[in-house]
Formats: C-alpha cells, sequence, structure tokens
C-alpha cells in the first residue's frame, strides 16, 4: 500500500491559522437568486472616488492590488445605514487557468474574474487596521468580470503588470484614474454580511455585489492569468 500523504495547503487549512475561519458568515458564497430578497425601501447607494491622486498599482504576491493611500472618496447608503465609508484599496481576483476566477458564485456560475473594492468605516472607526476588525467596519463593492469587449479603465492597470512581476514590486500610474469606471452601468445588487475573502478572513465585510456583470477582453484576463496564476508568478 502506498502512504497517501495529503497535503492540504488551500482555505481548509486556514482554520488552523486564522479561528475566525471557522465562522457563522464566511464568504466568499453562492448567491441562489431565488432566494435572494428584494432591497425593498433601502436608499440608494452613493459613491465618490477622487481622480487625479497620484495611484501606484502593487504586486502584493497574490494578484495585484491599488492602494488609495487615504486620499478622499465616499460610499454610503444602500445597507450601510447612515455610516460614511473610504475606499483603502482595490484588488482582483482572477484564481485558477480556468478562467473562472471569481470568488463569488451565482447560481453556481463562477465568472472569468472579481474585482473588490475594499472601504472602512470613518464615521465609526479611525483607520482601517481598526475597522477591520469590527462586523461593521469594512464594505466591498464586488464586480463580476466576464470575457468580452475590452475594458479601458481597467486597462489603465493591467498594462502595467509586466512592470510588477515580483511580490512586493509597485509601479505608479501615470495617467489618472477613475475607480467609478470600474463599476458596472445598472447599479443592482445583492448584498450579506460577510468577511474578508482571504486570511485574516476577519467577518467584518458588508458584501455588496453588483449583478450585472463587467466585460474585459480575453487579452486583459490572459495578461492577468499569465502573471499570476494561483497567486504565484509565472
Ligand atoms: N478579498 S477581500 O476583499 O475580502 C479582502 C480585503 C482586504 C483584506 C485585508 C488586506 N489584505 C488584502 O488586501 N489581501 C488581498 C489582496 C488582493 C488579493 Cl487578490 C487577495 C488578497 C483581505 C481580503
Ligand atoms: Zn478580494
Amino acid at each position: 500500500l502506498v502512504p497517501v500523504v495529503i497535503l492540504i495547503v488551500g482555505p481548509a487549512t486556514w482554520v488552523e491559522k486564522f479561528p475566525e475561519a471557522r465562522g457563522t458568515r464566511q464568504s466568499p458564497v453562492d448567491i441562489v437568486t431565488s432566494r435572494a430578497s428584494s432591497g425593498g425601501s433601502a436608499p440608494p447607494l452613493v459613491w465618490r472616488y477622487s481622480v487625479n491622486h497620484p495611484r501606484s498599482v502593487v504586486n502584493p504576491g497574490y494578484c495585484w492590488r491599488v492602494d488609495e493611500n487615504g486620499y478622499d472618496s465616499e460610499l454610503r447608503g444602500g445597507p450601510l445605514g447612515s455610516d460614511v465609508y473610504k475606499l483603502q484599496q482595490w484588488h482582483c481576483h482572477w484564481g485558477s487557468v480556468n478562467g473562472e476566477g471569481s470568488e463569488h458564485t451565482v447560481d453556481g456560475r463562477a465568472f472569468s474574474g472579481e474585482l473588490h473594492l475594499v472601504h472602512w468605516n470613518t464615521s465609526k472607526y479611525n483607520s482601517f487596521t481598526e475597522a477591520a476588525g469590527q462586523p461593521d467596519g469594512l464594505a466591498v463593492l464586488g464586480v463580476l468580470l466576464m470575457v468580452g469587449s475590452k475594458h479601458d479603465e481597467l486597462d489603465k492597470v493591467v498594462r502595467l503588470l509586466p512592470y510588477i512581476q515580483h511580490k512586493g514590486d509597485k509601479v505608479t500610474f501615470s495617467e489618472p484614474l477613475n475607480p467609478a469606471n470600474l463599476l458596472p452601468k445598472r447599479i443592482a445588487y445583492w448584498t450579506y454580511p460577510g468577511s474578508l475573502t482571504t486570511p485574516p478572513c476577519t467577518e467584518s465585510v458588508t458584501w455588496i455585489l453588483f449583478k450585472e456583470p463587467v466585460q474585459v477582453s480575453a487579452e486583459q484576463v490572459r495578461l492577468n492569468l499569465c502573471y499570476y496564476v494561483n497567486g504565484k508568478n509565472v
């Protein structure tokens, strides 16, 4: 008999180091559209982002991330009560090579990728780190990405990826970028109380996942995949 050693390195081991991962409101989830209740009389979701401040894209060792460096922005309304949230960073999950890298699924269907705009509650907390530990501390706008036409705003990031191939690499944008242009035209969304989708998996995120996917070109998906296959640079 050949001894079978099962090396578990994925989410199943996260509970060992991050007890939160065993929680009751863990993300991502499958959105079962038939079970979603209508939003009723929730106020509209409102956002405002600064466009002309210098931004840089960094390779944190997985995916890529754009830090907002405290520049002014606001997200309020919808499921967020009377609190005002501020954009901290945004990043993209492209996942495995089969082009189904989204974290959330809709009726069991995965998408090619998923963009996350991570905001923190400035009405109640004094820093992102503090807010990230509180049940109402964070709000993440999720945008599902599907292969279609080229996305011009996202291309301002994608075209920089060849310059940040190694963990810790960072490159500054040479042109203004408006995060609002990364969002879909129609702003219908699903929302639920959840968690960070990666360690420390803290249950501090009000998830707001837009229903309408945003189109990116096959080349843009390929460029992301070839640089970040399962978090490794290839
Ligand atoms: N995937 S989330 O929005 O729930 C999320 C937001 C913030 C954190 C805390 C900071 N860590 C971080 O940003 N990590 C990260 C970045 C890019 C990718 Cl692609 C994967 C993980 C963790 C998860
Ligand atoms: Zn994310």
